[in-house]
């Protein structure tokens, strides 16, 4: 366990588990655009922790470490808390680069933070990219786009170029807005996924981002969030339908059992690797799936990890309809059109009808899954794989 916990951390100390959103947590890291100076004054210096959000590529956790331990030293002088424990690897390496600048003249560390961003910032000035914000995919903007029109709210997950995985703050921002769908005037409430992918699933980066209270508190928090998320689809109140425009992984193929539909083009495809992942199945899968397509079926894909294409998925009754991927978003679009249209009391009470016979068992299931799933994450099976994914050793 600390053999994987620490190789975690060397990965993330590498660079290996960069990403852009990490930046944003180092409040040191910030970019400084004037050029190199000699003594750097407070102003250079507070310029440079202003200018943060204007560095558009990760420079690596490497470069950030050093920023972090310069930015303290110049504030606070030489280290001068405790040391965390060896399971929160973030906050150790963080202390460590610290502690390392040693009797570091607060002066000299201003100066070499300074010259550092400005280093920076001359090597990536063409990466350097002011966006308004609107257009920058934090968590709780756009990485996750709600759009009401003719009776239809359309959830769309907004991370192509991660295949739209699922990072923690999206999984809050789908509840937040499935509860507002589930009040506001739509009829139907639809979600998709934006570019060539429905959804990659959990997004493992999620693993590196270990709280202070260790491992244990991130598989806790981390199965808490799960239960809550996977809750807000049983009690959903109004047609739900999945438009499946690409390939779909993980949590996102499981929770399909509780839409009501699943239009899927023929390029998607449906894969649930839960096993290679060292995890077990969520989002009610457990129950839906066997209940859907039979226990067999059901043990290929959630024990053995098969990959079904659209049309076997739609065979085994998980997809209700499969269309020509060229005309996909047209027929689709135009067949929500016409079903937002009827009577939306008459469509939330027979759904109730269909639905409400199963949902205290499927609470139950639901706590159940998140529950086995906390012990999974710990283990060591889960571990190798998020690591091997990290490191770009292993890919479904
Ligand atoms: C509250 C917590 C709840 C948790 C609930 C648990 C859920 C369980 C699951 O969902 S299990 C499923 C987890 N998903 C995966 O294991 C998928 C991992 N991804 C891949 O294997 C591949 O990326 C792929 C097959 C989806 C696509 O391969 P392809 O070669 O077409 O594309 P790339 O690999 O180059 O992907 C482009 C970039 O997207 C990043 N990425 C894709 N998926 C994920 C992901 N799930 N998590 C994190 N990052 C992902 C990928 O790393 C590439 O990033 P890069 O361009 O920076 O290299």
């Amino acid at each position: 366990m600390a053999g994987v916990a620490g190789r975690l951390a060397r990965l993330w100390c590498s660079g290996a588990l960069s990403s852009p959103l990490q930046v944003t947590r180092f409040p040191a890291l910030q970019l400084h655009l004037c050029g190199p100076a000699m003594r750097a004054s407070q102003e250079d210096f507070e310029n440079a922790t202003n200018q943060v959000k204007l560095l558009k590529k990760d420079p690596g956790n490497e470069v950030k470490l050093k920023l972090y331990a310069l930015y303290k030293q110049a504030t606070e002088g030489p280290c001068n808390v405790p040391k965390p424990g060896v399971l929160d690897f973030i906050n150790k390496a963080k202390w460590d680069a610290w502690n390392a600048l040693g009797s570091l003249p607060k002066e000299t560390a201003r100066h070499n933070y300074v010259d550092l961003v400005s280093s920076l910032s001359a090597s990536s000035e063409s990466s350097i990219q002011v966006t308004p914000a609107a257009d920058r995919k934090q968590p709780g903007s756009d990485a996750l786009v709600v759009t009401s029109q003719d009776g239809i709210t359309t959830i769309t997950l907004n991370r192509p170029d991660k295949k739209n995985a699922l990072t923690t703050q999206m999984y809050h921002d789908i509840m937040l807005a499935l509860e507002a769908a589930s009040k506001d005037d739509s009829a139907i409430t639809v979600l998709t996924g934006n570019g060539d992918y429905y959804c990659s699933g959990n997004d493992l980066t999620n693993f590196t981002d270990i709280p202070p209270g260790g491992v244990e508190e991130k598989a806790r928090s981390g199965a808490v969030l799960l239960r809550d998320f996977v809750d807000r689809f049983i009690d959903f109140p109004k047609p739900l339908v999945a438009v499946v425009n690409g390939p779909a992984v993980g949590i996102s193929v499981t929770i399909l059992g509780l839409f009501d539909i699943v239009y899927a083009t023929d390029r998607a495809t449906f894969h649930t690797p839960f096993s290679h992942l060292g995890q077990s199945p969520e989002g009610c899968s457990s129950y839906t799936f066997p209940k859907i397509m039979g226990p067999s079926k059901a043990t290929e894909m959630l024990v053995f990890g098969k990959k079904l294409t659209a049309r076997e998925a739609c065979t085994q009754g998980l997809v209700t309809e499969v269309f020509p991927d060229s005309t996909f978003q047209k027929e689709v679009w135009v067949r929500l059109k016409a079903y937002s249209k009827l009577p939306p009391n008459a469509m939330r009470i027979s759904k109730q009808v269909i639905r409400n016979t199963e949902k205290e068992k499927l609470h139950a299931i639901n706590a159940e899954e998140s529950n086995i799933l906390r012990e999974r994450w710990l283990s060591d099976e889960c571990m190798n794989a998020v690591v091997s994914f990290l490191s770009k050793k292993a890919k479904l």
